[in-house]
């Protein structure tokens, strides 16, 4: 984990951006705990993450940017600007949930996505959004070359298997998260020992082992 990135999961703490308690994920699983990325909702808090990202993505060798909607979109712009900040300024684009129908229409906004492309989201669990944010890009005639997650929650996809280590094996994307389930654990053992307790139980429950 980078400096960044310890940083960010102290903030999420402290906002309400990852919550201890009982949760329901998009998979129908229950959690114990629940990164809401959408709560890191102020420039500093939004920079600070931006940050962390662009530490992994500025010595990374792509064309594009691409956020999947929603949590992907303010996090792509942010990250855009960040990157430029430090020198090397990168096309962005995202997607809109419903297609347009009028003015330009369609469902991708932003730079045209083509080349190399580096996704960015928030957190994966199942590997569905970032599976879909993929074909979206190949759809659209980019080749995804990398995925970047803020939280790699280290569960298991529909196959067993971790959603990252698949994207790397079977589509030859190389991926990486900023923090995991076990960094999220150990950050709040001192303080909230229960809640470490949970989270780990929750990985030997759902855990891509
Ligand atoms: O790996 P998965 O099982 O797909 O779960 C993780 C995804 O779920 C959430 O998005 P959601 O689809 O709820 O959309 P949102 O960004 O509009 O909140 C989250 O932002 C990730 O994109
Ligand atoms: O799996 C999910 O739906 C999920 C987990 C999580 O921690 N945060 C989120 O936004 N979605």
């Amino acid at each position: 984990m980078t400096p960044a990135a310890e940083t960010l999961i102290q903030t999420a703490l402290e906002r309400g951006a990852l919550r201890l308690g009982d949760f329901t994920l998009k998979s129908g699983r229950p959690s114990p705990y629940f990164f809401n990325f959408g709560a890191l909702d102020d420039g500093d808090a939004l920079l600070q993450a931006a940050e962390a990202y662009a530490d992994l993505l500025m010595p990374a060798e792509f064309d594009v940017l691409f956020g999947p909607a929603y949590k992907g979109i303010p996090l792509v712009a942010a990250i855009a600007v960040v990157m430029a900040r430090r020198g090397r300024s990168v096309a962005y684009a995202y997607n809109r949930k419903e297609a347009k129908t009028h003015g330009e229409g369609g469902n991708l906004v932003g730079a045209p996505v083509d080349g190399r492309v580096a996704l960015v989201d928030d957190v994966v669990t199942a590997g569905t959004a970032i599976r879909q944010a993929i074909d979206m890009v190949r759809a659209a005639g980019g080749t995804p070359t990398l995925a970047v997650v803020a939280l790699d929650r280290q569960e298991a996809g529909p196959d067993g298997l971790s959603p990252l280590a698949s994207l790397a094996d079977q589509e030859q994307i190389d991926v990486r998260s900023l923090f995991t389930a076990g960094d999220v654990a150990d950050s709040v053992e001192a303080s909230q020992p229960d809640a470490a307790s949970a989270i780990r139980r929750h990985l030997g429950e759902y855990g891509a082992g």
